[in-house]
């Protein structure tokens, strides 16, 4: 399993008029192939920033970001980026958000509508396939978001606290959903949360997951702390 993902010695500032606001100072760290990340930490260290940074959405003031050793922009990867809300188009069919992205890049084919029935039927939606978002569960709607996600065919799908908006029974039931469908994909992942049960509940599922799946067998989870005055990281590894 070699090193997939490098982000190194990256800083980045907010700039405004009021000023600027520091929101990452000298982060490092490295995802390998097939690893899942957790990354916790409180409102405000810079979680949803560092995603953005590796989604490429913003550039980093100072470091680098690789992947494969290659700079993140001229990878050629493909960076998947699950988002709080499903966005979920109301007026298309659960069938037809899947198909969206695949639209939008002209990449829908024959073939792209059979792997879209073979992953609703694998993950529980295919008679749910003409239903509106609105008459799906919100652990289907999750469900929905990470199949039209994956059929981008990441090669690393960052998660920004995907189940903060389900009620508690609801999350435990999809994040089970999610961390299956990620693994059975073989996907490298990253979750950010501030909710450290969220983390622990993925690591207690991935640990149980080692023992099925072996070439996936490492696992980083890592603790961020009052980033702005100065980074501390708590690193396991299983
Ligand atoms: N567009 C912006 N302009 C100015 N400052 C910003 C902007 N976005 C974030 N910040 C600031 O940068 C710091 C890091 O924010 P970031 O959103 O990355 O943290 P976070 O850990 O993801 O928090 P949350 O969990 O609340 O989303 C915070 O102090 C925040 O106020």
């Amino acid at each position: 399993m070699g090193e997939l993902l490098r982000i190194d010695h990256v800083s980045y500032n907010y700039h405004s008029l009021e000023g600027e606001t520091p929101a990452l100072s000298d982060v490092s760290l490295h995802v390998n192939d097939g690893e899942f990340l957790a990354i916790v930490g409180p409102s405000g260290c810079g979680k949803s920033t560092l995603l953005s940074l590796i989604a490429g959405l913003l550039n980093p003031d100072t470091g680098g970001i690789y992947i494969n050793d290659k700079d993140i922009k001229s990878s050629g990867k493909n960076i998947g980026y699950m988002l709080q809300k499903d966005h979920l188009l109301e007026w298309r069919s659960t069938l037809r958000n899947l198909t969206l992205g695949l639209e939008i890049q002209h990449k829908l084919t024959e073939s792209s509508y059979v792997l879209i029935h073979d992953m609703l039927t694998t993950y529980g939606l295919v008679t749910f396939k003409d239903a509106k978002p609105s008459e799906l569960s919100g652990g289907m709607r999750q469900r929905a978001a990470l199949i039209r996600t994956l059929l981008m065919e990441p090669d690393i799908l960052l998660l920004d606290e995907p189940f903060s908006a389900l009620d508690y029974q609801t999350r435990i039931e999809v994040s089970d959903d999610i961390w299956g469908i990620i693994r059975k994909e073989k996907k490298t992942a990253i979750l950010i949360t501030h909710d450290i049960s969220e983390a622990i509940y993925t690591e207690i599922y991935v640990t149980h997951m080692i023992l099925q799946l072996s070439p996936f067998s490492i696992k980083l989870h890592i603790i961020i702390k009052n980033i702005k005055e100065s980074v501390e990281y708590h690193v396991k590894w299983h």
